[in-house]
């Protein structure tokens, strides 16, 4: 059991474990909790009173959840002169399963981001972000019902890995005369004020990003999973990308699925009505329909085409900018939840989509849907689904009354606008 210098462990809670590869949850789980910058103390205050409140109303006082306070960001540079303290890395490990609020990361320069430290730290590979349409909930396109997808976005490669070196120091010059001289690399435009960036992206990284994609689809019977890329462009990282997603598909599933690399050798030996009816009879069957897309072409299909896609596997940096869209289109990034999970050890950090929102620090305003999904994800994951539908059944209730915060109230008609505490209380009481 590992002690804490500098934090209070809570007193009546249990340790989560993994046993056999399985979540094994007592009643009265300890979890650690990083309230979050900016925005974060407030959504967090809100988000955790009605997780509380509706594991009691579920399950009658039996459960209970024990909240650990870990810290990271600015309270935990204010109280321990450290963005990222080693306690804190040492819960998040120990307890398995965690929550956070979002954390500041400076632009051009500065501490890099904790958020991504984390899930580094802690090999989070499967950045799992659903997204799915609350009936009442304003958007700005005609059909935002037709949204249900659930975004695997790789986590732990891609440039997020922070390798890079600024323009004019001696390192960046150091790596572009290697490049000129050891690889004959002719085409940095203007290499004496280029800062460098590297891609990292590997067979066994995509492998496992697949497959979790892959046994998300097989497990919720959803009827496809398309591996976004930028391949035409980046051949060797995101061309790979989408060969080792391929690869691993037919490798490791077989007759489970049907890949459009099958399907494009059906049409090069016997043609394309013989491959059209191989997919349809692989759609009749069950099977998941592993395709891709290019990710320019994807970003305008899902505001033209959204139905047609269902489970998204994609690399880091793709990933970032396709979760904010797509929860855009569902209403925005205030009900937007997400998960970081490593399914091989069991650890697991729920976070919201969105960033601090900074400037509607402490007043209170903001939308604390997006931590909350995540909660309720988190419900799910404990095993505790009563729970959880509760909360969503409730969510659902709320913005039918048209109860909402002001990110909704703005583009709803007759809407109540309340704040972020008094939108907790609001679903408290609809639980
Ligand atoms: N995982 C994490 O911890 C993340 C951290 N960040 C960090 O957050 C900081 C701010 O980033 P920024 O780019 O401004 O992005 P943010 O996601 O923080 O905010 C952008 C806009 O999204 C809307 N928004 C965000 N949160 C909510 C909410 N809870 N309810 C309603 N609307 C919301 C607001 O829109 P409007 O102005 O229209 O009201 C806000 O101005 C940066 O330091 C960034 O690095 C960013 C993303 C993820
Ligand atoms: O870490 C950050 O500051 C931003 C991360 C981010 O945008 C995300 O994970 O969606
Ligand atoms: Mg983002």
């Amino acid at each position: 059991m590992a002690s804490f210098e500098k934090l209070a462990l809570p007193t009546d809670g249990q340790k989560i474990s993994v046993e056999n590869g399985k979540l094994q949850v007592p009643n009265n789980p300890i979890i650690p909790f990083i309230e979050g910058d900016g925005t974060g103390p407030d959504i967090w205050a809100a988000a955790s009173r009605v997780l509380d409140a509706a594991v009691e109303k579920a399950y009658k006082g039996d459960k209970k959840i024990a909240w650990f306070e870990v810290y990271a960001g600015e309270k935990a540079f204010d109280k321990f002169g450290e963005w990222l303290p080693n306690d804190t890395l040492t819960a998040l490990r120990e307890y398995i399963v965690s929550i956070k609020g979002p954390l500041t990361t400076p632009v051009g320069g500065g501490i890099r981001s904790l958020n991504v430290a984390l899930r580094q730290e802690l090999d989070l590979y499967v950045c799992l972000r659903p997204v799915r349409y609350f009936n009442g909930v304003p958007s700005p396109v005609k059909h935002p019902e037709l949204v249900d997808m659930v975004i695997f976005r790789e986590n732990s490669e891609d440039i997020y890995a922070g390798i890079e070196w600024q323009e004019g120091t001696p390192e960046v010059k150091k790596v572009i005369q290697f490049l000129q001289n050891e690889m004959n690399v002719k085409k940095i435009r203007f290499p004496e004020t280029s800062s460098i960036g590297i891609k990292p992206v590997s067979k066994e990284g995509t492998e496992r990003l697949v497959r979790a994609a892959i046994e998300y689809a097989l497990k919720h019977k959803r009827k496809s999973v398309t591996i976004v890329h930028k391949g035409n462009i980046m051949k060797f990282t995101e061309g790979m990308f989408k060969n080792w997603g391929y690869e691993l598909a037919e490798r490791e599933y077989g007759d489970r699925v049907f890949t459009w690399a099958q399907y494009d050798r059906i049409k090069d030996e016997k043609g394309a009505e013989a491959a059209n009816k191989a997919q349809a009879d692989a759609e009749a069957a069950g099977k998941i329909i592993v395709k891709d897309s290019i990710a320019d072409a994807f970003l305008q299909q899902i505001l033209t085409r959204p139905a047609e896609y269902d489970v998204i596997a994609t690399l880091n940096l793709n990933g970032d900018y396709v979760s904010d869209a797509l929860a855009a289109q569902v209403g925005g990034i205030g009900i937007a939840p997400g998960a970081n999970i490593n399914y091989v050890t069991g650890h697991a950090v729920f976070e919201a989509t969105h960033g601090t929102a900074p400037k509607y620090a402490g007043q209170d305003k903001v939308n604390p849907g997006s931590v909350l999904l995540s909660g309720v994800m988190m419900l799910e994951h404990l095993g505790w689904q009563e729970a959880a539908d509760m909360i969503i059944r409730s969510m659902e209730k709320t913005i039918n009354q048209k109860v909402v915060t002001y990110d909704f109230a703005r583009l709803m008609e007759g809407a109540k606008e309340v704040k972020c505490s008094e939108f907790a209380t609001a679903l408290i009481n609809n639980l």
